[in-house]
């Protein structure tokens, strides 16, 4: 079976596709354990959220050096992955790099975009409790009083598009969606205006009752976001190139 089918599309956006239940209630479990037990300084801490980085951060001229990933990121994601044809188009067939992003309620992330080190394709998979995801034309300019001093900057003021991340989910987005649209998670501690004329993925959603209020209180999310790094260089190579024997 292939990832983009119409069961899995999300009508309003040709490139993101959204399957509901991606993993079962005890592999969520046993990644929770997993993130939470990573030694402490496998954490980085920034303001509105912290993040791990497997298995390393890219260089400043955005290449990864290649190490292996842990086997809990890799089974069972990888390979459903691997299954659904995921990344079999991307140039190494497979993720290399995977970012954990944890949230706590209030925290969130601003709109940006993930850039050109990567292939244009991010898998997505949420743990512990939904979230609300923002899409933001890139060439959308703001209008309205509050925005008048930022006239050629990108509208962050209202989304295009909101897309909601059920925990046990998958999101992959690709191609136009990638390039040409920022993404961001507002930080609030309630998720509100939720129904089908709001979110995109309303009709692909596992549990709509949830939000029969039109809110729900945010609750620790946390991520994991698969990527393909086009520039990878092999560990001894980088040692070779520093005239370091390996
Ligand atoms: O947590 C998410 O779903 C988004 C994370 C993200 O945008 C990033 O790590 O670049
Ligand atoms: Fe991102």
């Amino acid at each position: 079976m292939d990832f983009h089918s119409p069961a899995t599309r999300i009508d309003s956006l040709e490139d993101a596709f959204y399957i509901s239940d991606f993993i079962s209630e005890d592999e969520e479990t046993r990644l929770i354990q997993k993130v939470q037990s990573a030694p402490l300084p496998r954490w980085t801490h920034l303001s509105h959220r912290r993040l791990q980085t497997w298995p390393s951060a890219l260089t400043k001229s955005d290449t990864l050096l290649l190490s292996p990933l842990p086997p809990w990121l890799i089974d069972p994601i990888i390979h459903r992955f691997d299954d659904l044809s995921i990344f079999a188009d991307a140039p190494h067939g497979a993720p290399n790099h995977i970012l954990v992003n944890e949230y706590r309620p209030g925290q969130g992330i601003m709109p940006h975009e993930d850039g050109s080190a990567y292939y244009p394709l991010v898998a997505t998979v949420s743990l512990g409790a939904p979230i609300v995801l923002d899409l933001y034309e890139k060439n959308g300019h703001c209008s309205g009083e509050e925005y008048h001093h930022f006239s050629d900057m990108p509208c962050h003021g209202k989304p295009q598009f909101r897309i909601l991340q059920e925990r046990r989910s998958l999101l992959v987005m690709r191609k136009r969606i990638y390039t040409d649209f920022l993404h961001g998670i507002a930080e609030t501690d309630t998720d509100e205006d939720l129904g089908p004329h709001s979110i995109c993925n309303w009709d692909l959603l596992r549990e709509k009752d949830l939000y029969d209020a039109g809110w729900y209180r945010r609750e620790t999310r946390t991520s994991l976001t698969y990527r393909d790094v086009f520039k990878v260089a092999k560990i001894g190579d980088t040692l070779k190139f520093l005239g370091i024997p390996s």
